[in-house]
C-alpha cells in the first residue's frame, strides 16, 4: 500500500484584524476545501474560549496548545488553514510551515485598529488596542515577511475580493 502523499495546505498569518479567520473561510468556500482555524480548534481542545485560557491558564499554556494546534492541523488537514496572528512567533511552527504555501495578510494600523475595534476577545488588545497593535505589528513584520511566499495587502478590500486574489495566485 503507497503512503498518504503529504497534504496541500495554504496557511494565512498575519496580525489580528487582517482578516485570516474571514478570507480563510472565504477562500476555502471558493476552492471547495476544508477549512481550519488554529483559535477554534485550541478553543475545542481547551473547552473555553481564547480570552478565558489567557485569563485562567495563562499566554504560555496558550501559545502551547496553539503549537500543538497547527502541528496537527497541518498533519491531518488538506485545505485552508488560518493562524492566530501570534502563532508564527515560535520557532518550532515556523519550522512546521516549511513545504507549505503561506500567505501573509498585511494590513496597515488604521484598518487593523478599526477591524478588531474594542471587543475582549483578543486578550492580548484590551488595553489601548492602537498601541499593542503597533507594538506587535512591528515587532512581528519581519517573521511574517521571511515566511511568506505571497503578501497580500488588505488595506481599503473587501474580503471577497482578496479571496478571489488568493485564489487565483495559487500554485496548480
Ligand atoms: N478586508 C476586510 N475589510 C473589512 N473588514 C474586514 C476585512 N477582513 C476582515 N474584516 C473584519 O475584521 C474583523 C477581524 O477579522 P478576522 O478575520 O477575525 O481577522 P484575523 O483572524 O486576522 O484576526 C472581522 O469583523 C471581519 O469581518
Ligand atoms: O496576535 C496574537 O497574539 C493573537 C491573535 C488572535 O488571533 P487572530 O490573529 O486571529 O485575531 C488569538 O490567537 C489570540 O488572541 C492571540
Ligand atoms: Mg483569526
Amino acid at each position: 500500500m503507497s503512503a498518504k502523499p503529504p497534504a496541500s495546505i495554504v496557511v494565512l498569518i498575519g496580525p489580528p484584524g487582517s482578516g485570516k479567520t474571514t478570507i480563510g473561510r472565504l477562500l476555502a468556500e471558493r476552492l471547495g476545501v476544508g477549512f481550519r482555524d488554529t483559535d477554534a480548534d485550541v478553543e475545542a481542545v481547551a473547552g473555553k474560549p481564547v480570552s478565558d485560557i489567557f485569563v485562567e491558564d495563562g499566554e504560555a499554556r496558550f501559545r502551547e496548545l496553539e503549537h500543538q494546534a497547527v502541528r496537527r492541523a497541518l498533519s491531518e488537514h488538506d485545505g485552508i488553514l488560518s493562524l492566530g496572528g501570534g502563532a508564527v512567533l515560535n520557532e518550532e511552527t515556523q519550522a512546521l510551515l516549511d513545504g507549505h504555501h503561506v500567505v501573509y495578510l498585511q494590513v496597515g494600523l488604521a484598518d487593523a485598529v478599526q477591524r478588531v475595534g474594542l471587543g475582549s476577545a483578543r486578550p492580548l488588545l484590551v488595553l489601548n488596542p492602537r498601541s499593542q497593535l503597533k507594538k506587535l505589528m512591528e515587532e512581528r513584520r519581519p517573521v511574517y515577511e521571511r515566511l511568506a511566499a505571497t503578501t497580500v495587502v488588505t488595506d481599503k478590500r473587501e474580503p471577497a475580493e482578496l479571496a478571489d486574489e488568493i485564489a487565483r495566485g495559487l500554485p496548480a
